[in-house]
């Protein structure tokens, strides 16, 4: 007998209602007819998607828990829909040696109410090759605070490694030398003509994106890896991976794939005149015509929040000492379905972009789709319901947005997690909300 039977439930193919039949954390039927289980949920015919899956969050534990926990991270994730995340490695201490990767893991394991992995931050080769056996989501290199010498060396020990196991790696592209050169610059002119926040995505402007995302791929080529880029910023770094693709020039086994935060979807760096420094973050908004879009969507691999928390206060230093990242979790998933609402984006594309791709790149067994025998990680839609965001009422720290305001027409009321109902209607299930 099943846990748990969700009934009308719509999957995204047919639109049809069906019953899907849950059993020990597993999808272990799906029917048009009803389906026996200790407890039935009505789902009255709202449509179901695979639990998302994040593949790029910061969740600041251990050592900036300030400014988020896995615990309120994990919170906000299943509030916004989510799943499974991918964290990053640049916590204190970084996540870049056995010992922190385990650390971390525990702290996950402990403070979790969703499935998670571990992006490993780099150290020497040893500790490479230590971390590796422990399953890491990938090796993660920041670009922009290395020189080209370094960051070769890193891929030459992680291709060292990946003679056995193929590890992705991920990169923040932007080029160091670009950014000082054009932030000392700004500085200058700034001295005598004064400055504001948008200069920010002057100092760090797209074609430092690009130096920094050709040198990854000639790297890649060279050491016959296989790349993902992060936070995928311009329109001139999505046409030069394009061209990549047309020429086939990785048609041997090298994967490149992309992804895009929703800010770098949905805004340009106008918003720096709205939001000032609380919408700074790395790479920076792109100026209008530099910028991607929803119609640049088909041909990006996934989306990554690059849920980046900061406190209040840190965001509001002045343009070159705030601290660069936005919160994304909670609004993400809103922020899509208006736009499917509003024809933009194909709603086929969501469970696609937000992760089916994801599980796929990153290894991510059993997850990524609703079929028998996959987990029952699930969330429920429901794209008629309009509403505008409450920043308070998040589970995030992090209390600011740039869409604070914004209106949305589509959203999760349901998140479910190995079998689990962990979030229902903006509420998280009173049995995590009173652990830890
Ligand atoms: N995106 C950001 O602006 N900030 C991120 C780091 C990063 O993803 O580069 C952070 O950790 O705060
Ligand atoms: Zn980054
Ligand atoms: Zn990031």
């Amino acid at each position: 007998m099943n846990d748990l039977v969700l009934k009308n439930c719509k999957l995204i193919e047919s639109l049809e209602n069906h019953y899907i039949g849950i059993d020990n954390g597993k999808i272990s039927e799906i029917s048009r007819q009803p389906l026996k289980a200790d407890e039935e949920v009505d789902i009255k015919g709202k449509i179901i998607l695979p639990g998302l899956i994040d593949p790029h969050v910061h969740f600041r534990d251990p050592g900036l828990t300030y400014k988020e926990s896995f615990k309120t991270g994990s919170f906000a994730a299943a509030h916004g829909g989510f799943t499974t995340i991918l964290d990053m490695p640049n916590t204190i201490p970084p996540t870049n040696t056995v010992k922190t990767f385990k650390e971390k893991k525990k702290i996950g394991e402990n403070k979790s109410i969703i499935n998670f992995g571990l992006h490993s931050g780099l150290n020497d080769l040893d500790e490479i090759k230590k971390i590796a056996k422990l399953n890491p989501a990938s090796f993660k290199i920041f670009m922009d605070l290395y020189d080209d010498f370094e960051i070769e060396k890193m891929f030459e020990d992680i291709s060292i490694v990946n003679k056995t196991k193929k590890i992705p790696i991920t990169l923040h592209c932007e080029n160091k030398a670009n950014i000082e050169e054009n932030t000392n610059r700004i500085k200058n002119l700034e001295c005598t003509q004064g400055s504001t926040a948008i200069d920010y995505s002057y100092a760090r402007n797209s074609e430092s994106e690009y130096l920094s995302v050709k040198y990854a791929v000639d790297l890649a080529q060279k050491y016959g890896l296989s790349i993902h880029i992060c936070h995928l910023s311009s329109k001139k770094s999505l046409e030069y991976l394009k061209s990549l693709k047309l020429k086939s020039i990785h048609n041997s086994n090298i994967e490149i794939t992309t992804e895009i935060t929703p800010h770098h979807l949905l805004l340009d760096n106008s918003s720096f005149n709205k939001f000032g420094t609380f919408v700074k973050t790395n790479p920076p908004l792109r100026q209008k015509g530099e910028n991607l879009t929803t119609k640049s969507l088909i041909d990006i691999d996934m989306i990554g929040t690059d849920h980046a928390p900061h406190r209040i206060d840190e965001k509001q230093k002045g343009i070159w000492d705030s601290s660069p990242g936005i919160p994304n979790l909670e609004t993400v998933l809103p922020l899509l379905l208006t736009e499917v609402n509003r024809g933009n984006i194909d709603l086929k594309m969501i469970p696609k972009l937000m992760s089916e791709n994801p599980a796929k790149r990153f290894g991510i067994e059993n997850k990524g789709k609703i079929e028998v025998g996959y987990d029952a990680d699930l969330v429920i839609i429901d794209l008629k319901k309009e509403g505008k965001f409450n920043i308070d009422n998040f589970y995030t720290k992090a209390k600011y947005s740039p869409f604070g305001n914004f209106n949305y027409k589509g959203i999760a009321t349901m998140t479910i997690c190995n079998g689990k109902i962990i979030m229902i209607k903006d509420n998280i299930e009173d049995d995590y909300n009173n652990s830890n």
